[in-house]
């Protein structure tokens, strides 16, 4: 059950869209916070997934030989954005557990809002490998991008980008940065406030996985 449009694909099953209730809800504690961005990114990489390539093997089962399917060899790279997009990991390794996984540290200013980077380390031949960047939010759209061209530098040519809520201004920015990058998420928000954050948005995803706040 996914919605596509212009390379924006939104999850609109109705168990993902349950849980993002709850993780929109600042009721919510850390504990649930951080089991249900895991739950949700293990439900995405169903869909995240659902393009790779099958190779027909032999193989027996108890009764009888038979001809069935096994995923083609595929290096795939998950990228989480550093640190929210650590939430995403497990969920995604859940899906895909020979993933590789490399990480890219981002903060965004406080006051510029522009995207500081801390921290980046991909696996070794990365550019063979498919790579999913992590990031819960994408808001102005400023990490998503400088992300993307930092994997992009190393060479990789196959990108995709997952978070759990974009802003409409986020997917605009990564379309018109890096237009061959499909955006997954289960919701795009209208509007960013004076601190960009994202409205209605679930405040700051880093925090609230991390009860830092
Ligand atoms: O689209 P943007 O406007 O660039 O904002 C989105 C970024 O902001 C958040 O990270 P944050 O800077 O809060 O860092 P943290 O994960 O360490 O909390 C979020 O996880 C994204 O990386
Ligand atoms: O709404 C937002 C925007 C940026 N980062 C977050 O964690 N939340
Ligand atoms: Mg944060």
């Amino acid at each position: 059950m996914i919605d596509e449009q212009d390379n924006v694909y939104i999850f609109n099953h109705p168990m993902i869209q349950h849980k993002i209730s709850l993780l929109r809800d600042k009721n919510t504690n850390s504990k649930s916070f951080r089991e249900l961005v895991e739950e949700v990114s293990m439900l995405m990489a169903y869909e995240v997934t659902k393009d790779f390539p099958l190779t027909e093997i032999e193989i027996e089962t108890p009764i009888a030989k038979t001809k069935t399917k096994v995923l083609t060899d595929k290096k795939v790279t998950l990228v989480p954005i550093l640190r929210a997009g650590l939430g995403m990991v497990e969920g995604m390794l859940k899906i895909i557990p020979t993933a590789r996984v490399g990480h890219i540290g981002l903060y965004r200013d406080h006051d510029t809002k522009q995207p500081v980077e801390y921290y980046c380390k991909l696996p070794a031949n990365a550019d063979e490998s498919e790579v999913i960047v992590l990031d819960p939010m994408l808001a102005t759209g400023g990490s998503g991008s400088a992300a993307i061209q930092f994997i992009k530098d190393r060479g990789v040519k196959n990108i995709k980008w997952v978070c759990i809520i974009a802003s409409v201004e986020g997917v605009e920015r990564i379309h018109k940065d890096h237009p061959d990058v499909p955006i997954f998420c289960a919701a795009v928000d209208q509007d960013l406030n004076e601190n960009a954050y994202i409205v209605p948005g679930l405040g700051d995803a880093g925090d609230r996985i991390f009860g830092t706040k």
